[in-house]
């Protein structure tokens, strides 16, 4: 296998002086061609920070990226992304066909060319029959395997995925976690995708990289083991699948006495800044 992508001491702070905040804390780790790796890591971690840095939307404090071996400085042009909002990442006034067509214009197909790849693309996540629909004239789910027909058309080198499946609902969610599984086996695709939901990145995931509390950085890059055919009764039932989420559940939440702890520190910092706002408006209001 080759590598594909290369992250390698990548650091992103925010802000200088006293209002600096660095969100990812030299960050390193590589994917392999073929390989679907999720990342998971508390909220507010740092999980969309890393995804801008390696999409070159946000240049990093330090450190690089490199895609298939050139460094990333720029949105490479086959990189493709997912996110969680389909309705406003899909254009209402065009066609489902001509949305997956869109981001071909760049690139040399000819006009037949462009269609056939969005046609084939569409057939992939199994909507042949609604190119001509409009994206609101579907459900969510099938807007969000728009979506991902639109990323794959383009045959990216990379397809980067931010918390796709987290606004649709679980039936639903089950049915696009074994697409995306199917197709990316299919098509051979890289994948990063970044997920909150532990279960999903077991579920989904060739590789699980477990980010700390902010700044992130790696505390765990497990391999699943699974079968790469999996089945979401009886992999999900599967006394490996079942080790492994335990082991992320720990990585990210600790014992459940480390759990409670924290979550005592936390309802003791949120009740304590109610009684400092309550006061000072008491003050404003008594001035
Ligand atoms: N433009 C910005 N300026 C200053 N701080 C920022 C900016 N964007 C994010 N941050 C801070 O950086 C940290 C990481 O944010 P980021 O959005 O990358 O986390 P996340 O893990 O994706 O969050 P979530 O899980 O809630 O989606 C947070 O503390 C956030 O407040």
């Amino acid at each position: 296998m080759s590598t594909m992508l290369e992250v390698s001491g990548l650091s992103h702070r925010y802000g200088t002086g006293d209002q600096a905040h660095t969100a990812v804390n030299e960050l390193s780790f590589t994917v392999e061609a073929g390989q679907l790796a999720c990342i998971v890591g508390p909220s507010g971690c740092g999980k969309s920070t890393l995804l801008r840095a390696i999409a070159g939307l946000l240049p990093p404090t330090s450190g690089t990226v490199s895609l298939h071996g050139d460094r990333v400085d720029g949105v490479p042009d086959d990189l493709a992304v997912v996110f969680q909002d389909y309705s406003r990442s899909l254009f209402p006034w065009l066609t489902v066909a001509k949305n997956v067509e869109f981001p071909l214009r760049w690139g040399k197909l000819s006009k037949a060319e462009r269609r056939a790849q969005a046609a084939s693309a569409l057939d992939a996540v199994g909507l042949s029959g609604v190119g001509g629909k409009f994206p609101w004239q579907l459900s969510g789910g099938m807007q969000q395997r728009v979506s991902i027909a639109r990323a794959l058309a383009s045959r990216p080198a990379l397809l980067i995925m931010d918390e796709p499946f987290a606004s649709v609902d679980a039936q639903t969610r089950f049915e696009l976690e074994d697409l995306l599984r199917r197709v990316q086996a299919q098509q051979g695709t890289t994948v990063l995708l970044v997920t909150h939901d532990i279960d999903e990145s077991v579920y989904l995931g060739d590789r699980v990289l477990v980010l700390s509390k902010s700044p992130a950085r790696i505390v765990a890059d497990l391999p699943v083991g699974l079968p790469a055919s999996r089945d979401q009764i009886t992999t999900r039932e599967s006394a490996e699948f079942v080790a492994l989420r335990g082991e992320v559940a720990r990585l990210l939440h600790g014992s459940p006495a480390q759990a409670a702890a924290a979550d005592a520190a936390e309802w003791e910092l949120a009740s304590a800044a109610e009684k400092t706002e309550k006061a000072v408006t008491e003050d404003m209001q008594s001035s």
